[in-house]
């Protein structure tokens, strides 16, 4: 709940959204009812009482006690997604409350391989992806962009074959999908393993990220940086524990995509005070603010936005400043960045005039 007089500020703000995996939207209704529809059968009760009904699976989100413990509840889940329909729904649920929170850009990472093993094709998974984004775009305004990510708890040629297959290179090639990214398990998966992949996806034009210092060393993101060629970093929450990379980082304008909801969630940090939220913005790194996993971290973007302003105080330039910087890092083209550049222009101004 915000508590802070600048919440109804924070819910016009233009927003734009960087880090959310689809499969993290997954709520446990819609969990439940795939299941149910497409005969999956979740974990029975005396294995993992988690699944006895969706208000024991919310209760068990809320005792995560690491990325790995959560990641457990992450692949169970998405087992249920079979059809392209149920993909579609999937990522519905998402925009939907991602317009309801002032969403205008958002930037999907999507995990082919947590499909491919189950059997379930490329094709289906990003033709029910890119019904949804349409959707988005006609009923809400919303641009959308596809990411696909890497799974680093599985050997490196899984990703390797994978980033091959010829379905996946052509949705590189017709712009369906617009980058790449690591994700999954961190602790002792050292980004730069991955190495083959960032360096053919670059002369492609594909655009490149990856999570790197949410529980893994500031040493990982250097790597992504000079290793993967990553044009961004996901999470980065360990950046401030090496102020020489951090001071690198803010010169070569490499924007951080925080989720600080999951970051509490998972136990990378203590409590929300504890993101380096005013660090960054002194060093001057640039961040956007995320959702990362919001179905199963209880906060959507807005949530984020609200937790951050009650542990930080931000002023409205301050905010503004985050917001732009959003929308400048986005990686869409520059007339839609205007579009958004002069509607939080206008936002502002208008806040500022109520004198609110
Ligand atoms: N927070 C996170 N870190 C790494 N991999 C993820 N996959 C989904 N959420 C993730
Ligand atoms: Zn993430």
């Amino acid at each position: 709940m915000c508590k802070s007089p600048l919440h109804p500020l924070l819910h016009r703000l233009p927003k734009t959204e960087h880090h959310i995996h689809v499969e993290g939207a997954l709520t446990p209704s819609l969990l439940f009812t795939l299941a149910s529809r497409n005969n999956i059968t979740l974990p029975p009760t005396d294995q993992d009482a988690s699944f006895a009904s969706q208000d024991a699976l919310l209760a068990r989100y809320q005792r995560f006690t690491s990325l790995d413990d959560f990641l457990h509840y992450y692949y169970v889940g998405m087992s249920v997604l079979i059809h392209a329909a149920d993909y579609e729904a999937l990522a519905w649920d998402y925009f939907t409350r991602a317009h309801a929170d002032g969403v205008r850009h958002a930037e999907v990472f999507f995990d082919p391989q947590a499909h491919l093993s189950r059997g379930v094709a490329y094709a289906t998974v990003l033709a029910g992806l890119t019904r949804a984004k349409e959707r988005a775009k006609s009923e809400f305004g919303i641009s959308v962009e596809f990411v696909c990510c890497f799974l680093r708890h599985l050997p490196v040629p899984d990703s390797v074959a994978t980033f091959g297959l010829p379905e996946v290179r052509a949705s590189f090639e017709d712009g369906r999908v617009i980058g790449i990214g690591l994700d999954s398990t961190e602790k002792d998966m050292p980004p730069s393993k991955w190495e083959e992949i960032y360096k053919a996806a670059g002369p492609l034009g594909v655009r490149r990220t990856a999570h790197a210092g949410e529980e893994g060393p500031a040493g990982y993101i250097a790597e992504a940086i000079d290793t993967l060629g990553c044009e961004r970093i996901d999470h980065g929450l360990r950046l401030v524990e090496d102020p020489d990379l951090m001071k690198r980082v803010a010169e070569k304008g490499i924007m951080l995509t925080l989720c600080p909801i999951s970051n509490v969630f998972l136990k990378c940090v203590k409590n929300m005070k504890e993101v380096p939220i005013r660090k960054l913005l002194d060093a001057g790194v640039k961040f956007s603010i995320n959702s990362d996993d919001p179905a199963y971290f209880g906060g959507y973007i807005l949530d984020n936005y609200c937790a951050v302003q009650d542990a930080f105080d931000l002023s409205v330039e301050e905010w503004q400043r985050i917001c732009r910087t959003g929308i400048e890092g986005s990686w869409c083209g520059q007339a839609r960045k205007n579009e958004l550049l002069e509607e939080l222009e206008k936002v502002v101004t208008d806040w500022k005039a109520s004198g609110t």
